[in-house]
């Protein structure tokens, strides 16, 4: 951790009391050279390897124009989940056929304006959806390309509520009704079948659940090969690439899982003499999670003697509700107080109306007051993106550093856009 000489915390070159006093809090903040180097990393660790292969930024951990940018200046793909994150792209002119299209659910308008918009892969997640699409496609003379969303039936050791690869999930085909699935699809006039895709799950911290999906895999593309003499072009093996919250979390190494992964598949596809797929990975968390932090002005303060003392900040589960939804765990500093010793055991809460409003539960630090800048680490994946109006407290701008320069890239929200959508009935009015 970067101190300055007034004892202030540095962040990505930043001194993150004078960004409080200029933009205010709370605030999102995002490292641009942190993005970049954490992308670079994994783009790194694939080039190492001898295998076509394509890095796709996970959109649903932050997106916003800015980042649609940087996504597309580091030459990433972009999977996006609905219409909303589509149109971001589209006016960030982000290259159509590097878009995955997800979801569990497209509606029929979601899946025209991927069609109309030329997406580059819609990820089929059911057969309702491949019939829909199928449906739309014949009726504007058109194909898309697809890849089919396998549950590969694989639990991997992550919070319930962000496993998604075991066999009882709303996403994806069950890996045990896959062949005749895909015999389905073959036969209609508009699907063109690419490939393959499984995600096991978010914030995973080791490569066995990576490396048994990507056999079951590798024994599906050959099977395919077998019955339908059908070849699998693309592999998409997901996200979920874990990253560290606390000091002493267990280290993620990619290069490790990389290597792993793609040995696996070198040795499963020499086995069954089927050709390697392009390998496609979508992780969002590793590329923006640490590359973010939120700045907080700690208000009011209550101790209950022998039980708590709550340190409330200007913010909470309305920018970040990962602690109140998963028991999320964060590390924060004192931002003008960060070479000062750790007096006292605290918990960070927020300002909604909701006991289990909570940023984080016990974290030692220096003696809090009143008017302290609070630095919550680690807030750039599912912060901005999950945040909400309850309370109706307006959503905080966020801004973007870059070198020595810091600019807002989303502004924060009025009470008047808080109020913007809002109409009185008729009746109300007479
Ligand atoms: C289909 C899919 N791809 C990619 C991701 C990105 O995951 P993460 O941010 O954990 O890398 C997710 C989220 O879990 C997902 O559901
Ligand atoms: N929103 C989750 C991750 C889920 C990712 C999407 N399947 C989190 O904050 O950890």
């Amino acid at each position: 951790m970067k101190i300055d000489n007034n004892n202030h915390f540095i962040f990505s070159g930043h001194d993150t009391v004078e960004l409080a006093k200029k933009f205010g809090t709370p605030l999102y903040v995002l490292s641009e050279d942190i993005i970049r180097k954490n992308a670079i990393k994994i783009i790194k660790a694939f080039e190492k390897e001898n295998v076509d292969f394509q890095i796709i930024y996970a959109g649903k951990a932050l997106l916003n124009i800015a980042m649609c940018y940087i996504i597309k200046d580091l030459n990433m793909g972009l999977d996006v989940v609905s219409g909303g994150e589509l149109y971001t792209a589209k006016k960030a002119s982000f290259p159509m056929e590097k878009i995955y299209f997800h979801g569990n659910n497209k509606s029929k308008e979601e899946l025209n304006m991927a069609i109309d918009l030329g997406v580059g892969r819609i990820v089929v997640d059911s057969e309702y959806e491949l019939e829909l699409l199928n449906h739309l496609c014949i009726e504007k003379n058109k194909k898309a390309s697809v890849l089919f969303r396998i549950n590969p039936g694989i639990e991997a050791h992550t919070h319930k509520y962000i496993q998604t690869g075991q066999e009882d999930s709303k996403f994806g085909i069950s890996i045990k009704q896959a062949k005749n699935f895909i015999e389905k699809a073959r036969n209609m006039q508009g699907i063109i079948i690419k490939g393959l895709h499984c995600h096991i799950g978010s914030q995973i911290l080791e490569e066995y659940p990576y490396k048994i999906a990507a056999k079951i895999m590798m024994d599906l593309i050959k099977e395919l090969k077998i019955k339908y003499k059908l070849v699998i072009e693309e592999l998409n093996l997901g996200g979920g690439f874990g990253i560290e919250y606390l000091k002493g979390d267990s280290c993620f190494s990619v290069e490790k899982i990389v290597n792993e992964i793609l040995k696996t598949i070198q040795d499963q596809s020499l086995k069954y003499q089927v050709k390697i797929p392009k390998i496609i990975i979508e992780p969002g968390r590793y590329v923006v999670g640490n590359a973010g932090i939120t700045l907080y002005e700690i208000g009011a303060i209550k101790s209950i003697p022998g039980i708590r003392k709550y340190v409330s900040v200007n913010g909470g589960m309305v920018d970040n509700p990962r602690t109140a939804l998963y028991d999320a765990k964060y590390h924060a500093v004192i931002a003008n107080k960060v070479n000062e010793k750790e007096k006292e055991l605290v918990s960070i809460s927020g300002k909604c109306c909701e006991s289990g409003d909570m940023l984080i539960w016990d974290i030692p630090l220096p003696v809090c007051e009143p008017g302290d800048i609070l630095a919550v680490l680690a807030t750039g994946a599912y912060n901005y993106s999950m945040a909400s109006n309850y309370n109706r407290i307006p959503k905080p701008p966020m801004i973007l550093l870059k070198g020595s320069k810091a600019e807002i890239i989303v502004k924060g929200e009025t009470y008047e856009d808080i109020i913007r959508n809002d109409k009185i009935p008729t009746w109300l009015l007479e």
